[in-house]
């Protein structure tokens, strides 16, 4: 699979209209990935998809699936979601007992390997494993729910985090999620972030494919800047 280039713009379905997702899969054809909220209403106290429905998902898509797994027990459940097929699979540090093991069994399946990390927890752990790992995502906000307000708090993580992946010539992708939009996403391009996960600001917009070409560009010439 050839891999979009940064900035990367993935629309979280978690802002899509459940009975109609063929259709508003559909609108979000211009973007890089489908971002694919999983919740198991333990390790966060929301309730979404399980595998048969991604499965489905993954059969309708137009572009890739981005799944983030915010599961208990990802070490268990994580390697069925890649053999799906998505492309990509994010487990919760906070969650995995072994984050190493399982992210290399998740490649070896053929799925880009993720790691989450929520606004309070330390990123300096995964400084010495970052070539385990395809992307790292910083939760911009705490996981559960759409809709909720940017943490700017969570910059000066990023902002290291990214100044590490330099230094070491990481190839991995930063992502951010939570709270991304026109108002905020300069600031997280800005801190280092390269893929951008949105929901309200997409599915919320009257132009998606408008709404998702803005977001990318001002992500662009932030990052250049930043
Ligand atoms: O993982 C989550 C929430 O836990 C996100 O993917 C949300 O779906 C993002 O929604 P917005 O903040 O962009 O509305």
């Amino acid at each position: 699979m050839d891999l979009p280039r940064a900035p990367r713009i993935n629309p979280s379905i978690l802002a899509a209209d459940f009975v109609n997702m063929q259709a508003e899969l559909a609108r979000i054809a211009t973007a890089d990935f489908a971002h694919v909220d999983v919740m198991d209403n333990h390790f966060v106290p929301n309730l979404t998809f399980g595998p048969q429905m991604v499965e489905r998902i993954q059969a309708t898509s137009p572009i890739p699936l981005d799944v983030h797994l915010m599961i208990t027990d990802p070490d268990r459940w994580a390697p069925e979601y890649a053999e799906i097929g998505a492309a990509s699979v994010t487990f919760h540090l906070e969650a995995a007992a072994d984050p190493v093991s399982l992210a290399r069994r998740l490649r070896d399946i053929g799925a880009r390997a993720g790691v989450a990390i929520k606004p309070g927890t330390p990123v300096e752990g995964l400084y010495s494993v970052l070539e385990e790992f395809d992307q790292i995502l910083v939760m911009t906000v705490e996981p559960g729910f759409g809709g909720q307000g940017f943490l700017p708090e969570t910059m000066p993580k990023l902002r290291a985090l990214a100044d590490e992946v330099r230094r070491r010539g990481s190839q991995v992708w930063l992502q951010v999620d939570g709270g991304i939009s026109d108002a905020t996403i300069e600031q997280a391009a800005a801190a280092g972030a390269d893929t951008f996960v949105a929901g309200s600001a997409i599915y919320g917009a009257d132009d998606i494919e408008a709404a998702v070409t803005r977001l990318r560009d001002r992500a662009r010439a932030a990052s250049l800047e930043g």
